[in-house]
């Protein structure tokens, strides 16, 4: 078999292995031939409408994955407009160009909102020049608009081609070549206003944004008793306020979807004043409008209204301050980054998929998949959605908004009337159970905010919350603290664990006397915040049921750690911070790197056993490879990197490089050992340098997913948990107990699941000796790490054998 040969057959086996494990496919399963036809084909990307942070991974992945699969990338700059105005609008893209721009905010390649693409000679004229050069394949990144005129575009393009032969535009010979136009959307847009997503590249970015600011704010709005009204970005959209509503703690916000009911500057005065009468204390009220709030018979509701009805009716002292552009500015989160990517490379995989009579789609993220949709029937319920809004058909609307919408909602509204239960302020009547919450392992962010969670719907719903501070050492020790909901303010950002917690299990400080404890404290149901020990403590309480009935109480884990290692959970709460963390601290070691010049950093993340904060920081800082447990490696393997990054730097002309290693990802083959190994190696072509990141990766405060992960968690374990006393006999004032294992479970975070997994189902799938979940969904997304380091002529390069000495 001849070289060329050769590459082709990897290149189809690359490809079919990559294929199959990124892909899970909404259009339908069929494994289509990847094939050598993809060889020299020609894609177009290009950036559209206003730009949003993460469209720069979007571009690298698709650059990259592109490449990788032997095609020729074109950078189309300036949108469409740079697609009607051709010449060096239209570029080919280079590995090198697509280098350190994963974590850089707003596009590089342009963006731009242009009238003359609405006109069809405009659309005309883009048709000649991508046909110019051979371009039949595009990529939009862009929001509705934008994917609204890529659809439309498709549409028109062989009568398009018809006019341009017959205007002599260009030539017949070119119809055969150019019949049809593949097209393939993601949608970058801070509003997360398009169907069929469930967010949109650069939502989770301008959340970063915002908070930022509530959190800056909030510290001189403390300090003066002043409330603030600050005005939200997303156009006709209230997708942000929302989500930035429950992670701020808004007193209250104005958002399209949900106009007030009735008169909405009396019905604001009522809930402060009824948030007063039931006990609230608060020295700042925080209220976002989303720019195209209006109320229920549409008129605009601005900052400046909401401000004077404060001052006027509630004599509060109030600033506003409008967030605007800031919101669409600065870094990619850490989130935006590795969905840019995922989208990206899914996107690369719909195009080599698409056939003239497959329908154009779109990338979409459906609970934790990547998935396509239809382009058309997605841009055709966006519209919808604009329609009902005239309409006025607010339920309508936010049905259509999707199912993150109606959800946020619902626990906004459960956060926000925060209203004691009738039967904790008459005691006596009835008997008022009490749910305990405890913190067991590492600190993560956002375990304070599932504490927040859990009191709020205590407290509505009857039940008497308790803290146990300083884990299970501190419920042996009489730490047990009724709380109110006074007590959990600022909680859903605060960093680390406010209760106090440790990494000793339940079975390690005694199940005897954790039993005798909960049965003196009158304890009905716990719940378990924390990381693999939280997870195995629940385990052992489970097996001390046979010889302690005391424990014959519900127990619900939600797992909070930075590791990600709990079994039975997409992503544990505060992994997403430390993801952000690492990924700040890398950006910053890049720069370094790049400023010294020819320089390889090799950085040290947590995750106990686990490797996936080593994988997904890695994807997300455009790092070249990372070191994890479950992939065993050899200094072979070491040497081999050297080796790739010495030909990288030579001949890619990256001027600097970065490889993650988990902190126990070979006992002998250390972070020292690594550095000291490339410094050696590697001391011809370029310097290395060390980072242990250590315990900074647990972050000083939440990231929005994670404060709003925690206070949706939070809501949902204590849901389960009165759901499962009241089954035991809760509302009859009955003795709980139940020694079925079904109530001993483990909240399902972001794995799709409506109902928490039973511990005992759990226990299968767990290695409890690398106290690691036996099956890891992350582990698929090692072969996109590969392919988007390193160049093709450099994948699977055979190690240096004998450079080590
Ligand atoms: N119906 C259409 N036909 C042709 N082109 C369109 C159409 N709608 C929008 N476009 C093109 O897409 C560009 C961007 O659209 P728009 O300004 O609506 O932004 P967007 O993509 O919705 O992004 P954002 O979410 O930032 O507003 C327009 O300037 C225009 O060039
Ligand atoms: O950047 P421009 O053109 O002022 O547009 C602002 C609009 O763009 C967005 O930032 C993104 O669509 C909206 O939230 C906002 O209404």
């Amino acid at each position: 078999m001849n070289e060329d040969a050769l590459i082709k057959r990897r290149v189809s086996f690359e490809a079919e292995k990559f294929k199959n494990f990124l892909r899970k496919d909404s259009l339908g399963d069929d494994e289509a031939n990847i094939s050598v036809h993809w060889q020299g084909q020609k894609i177009g990307v290009f950036t559209s409408g206003g730009d949003a942070q993460g469209m720069n991974a979007a571009v690298r992945a698709i650059v990259r994955v592109g490449m990788f699969l032997g095609c020729k990338v074109f950078y189309i700059k300036e949108g469409y407009q740079g697609m009607v105005d051709g010449g060096d609008n239209i570029q080919e893209a280079t590995w090198q160009s697509s280098s350190n721009i994963i974590n850089v905010g707003g596009t590089v390649i342009g963006s731009a909102r242009c009238m003359d693409f609405k006109e069809r000679w405009g659309r005309l004229k883009a048709a000649q020049n991508l046909i110019y050069w051979g371009i039949t394949n595009l990529i939009a990144i862009g929001g509705d608009g934008s994917l609204t005129g890529a659809n439309c575009f498709r549409l028109e393009w062989p009568s398009l081609v018809r006019e341009l032969v017959d205007k002599d535009m260009i030539s017949k010979d070119k119809i055969a070549q150019c019949s049809h136009l593949n097209i393939v959307g993601l949608v970058g847009s801070i509003d997360n206003d398009f169907c069929g997503t469930d967010m949109t590249i650069g939502v989770d970015s301008a959340l970063h944004r915002i908070q930022e600011a509530v959190d800056s704010i909030m510290t001189t709005a403390v300090s003066h008793k002043r409330g603030f009204v600050l005005e939200i970005m997303g156009r006709n959209c209230g997708y942000l306020p929302l989500a930035a509503g429950i992670s701020s703690e808004a007193t209250a916000i104005f958002i399209p979807e949900d106009p007030p009911v009735g008169d909405w500057r009396q019905a604001l005065c009522d809930q402060m004043t009824e948030k007063s009468k039931s006990g609230e204390v608060r020295r700042t009220h925080i209220i976002l409008v989303a720019e195209g709030a209006i109320d229920r018979e549409g008129n605009a509701i601005k900052c400046y209204d909401v401000q004077k009805v404060l001052t006027d009716q509630m004599k509060m002292d109030v600033r506003v301050t409008v967030l605007g552009h800031v919101q669409r500015g600065g870094n990619a989160s850490a989130f935006d980054r590795l969905l840019a990517t995922r989208m990206g490379a899914e996107a690369v995989l719909a195009l080599m998929d698409a056939t003239p009579t497959t329908p154009a789609c779109v990338i979409c993220l459906d609970g934790s998949d990547i998935v396509r949709r239809h382009l058309l029937n997605a841009v055709q319920k966006t519209k919808k959605v604009v329609e009902l809004m005239g309409e006025r058909r607010f339920e309508d609307v936010v049905q259509l908004r999707g199912r993150q919408t109606a959800k946020y909602l619902s626990i906004y509204s459960s956060m926000v009337k925060v209203i004691p239960h009738p039967l904790l302020l008459t005691p006596g009547k009835k008997k008022i159970y009490r749910i305990a919450l405890i913190h067991v392992g590492h600190p993560a962010c956002g375990m304070n905010a599932v504490a927040r969670g859990f009191v709020s719907i205590c407290i509505s719903r009857g039940y008497e919350p308790l803290f146990i501070y300083n884990s299970w050492e501190g419920l042996i020790t009489h730490q047990v603290k009724k709380m109110s909901w006074n007590d959990v303010h600022h909680w859903t950002s605060a960093g680390g664990s406010l209760l106090g917690t440790s990494t000793k299990t339940a079975g390690e400080i005694g199940i005897s006397i954790l039993s005798s404890s909960l049965r003196q404290k009158d304890i009905s149901g716990l719940i378990i915040v924390g990381g693999f020990e939280a997870f195995q403590s629940a385990f052992e309480l489970l097996k001390g049921r046979e010889n302690y009935p005391e424990l014959n109480i519900p127990m619900i884990v939600v797992p909070a750690t930075i590791s990600n290692n709990v079994p039975g959970c997409y992503m544990s709460i505060g992994c997403d911070t430390a993801i952000n963390q690492i990924c700040k601290a890398c950006d910053e070691l890049k720069q370094s790197a790049f400023s010294i010049q020819k320089c390889v950093f090799v950085v040290e993340v947590g995750g106990d056993n686990c490797g996936c904060l080593a994988t997904l920081s890695g994807i997300a800082s455009g790092s070249d490879c990372a070191f994890i447990k479950e992939e065993p490696f050899t200094v072979r393997d070491i040497q081999s990197i050297c080796k790739k990054l010495m030909d990288k730097q030579e001949h890619s002309g990256v001027r600097q490089g970065l490889i993650i290693r988990n902190e126990n990802a070979n006992p002998n083959l250390t972070t020292d050992f690594i550095y000291r190994l490339l410094s050696k190696e590697g001391k011809d072509s370029f310097q290395t340098r060390q980072a242990v990141l250590g315990h900074t990766q647990e972050g000083y405060k939440a990231s929005p997913y994670d404060r709003i992960a925690g206070i949706k968690a939070g809501c949902l374990a204590t849901e389960w948990m009165i759901h499962t006393l009241e089954m035991c006999g809760a509302k009859d004032g009955a003795q709980i107990v139940t020694d079925s294992s079904s109530t001993v479970v483990v909240s399902p975070i972001a794995t799709g699941l409506n109902e928490p997994v039973p511990v005992s189902e759990l226990v299968h799938q767990t290695d409890f000796e690398n106290r690691l979940p036996k099956v890891q969904w992350w582990m698929k997304l090692r072969t996109l790490l590969d392919i988007l380091s390193w160049p093709m002529e450099q994948q699977n390069s055979k190690p240096a054998i004998n450079s080590f000495k």
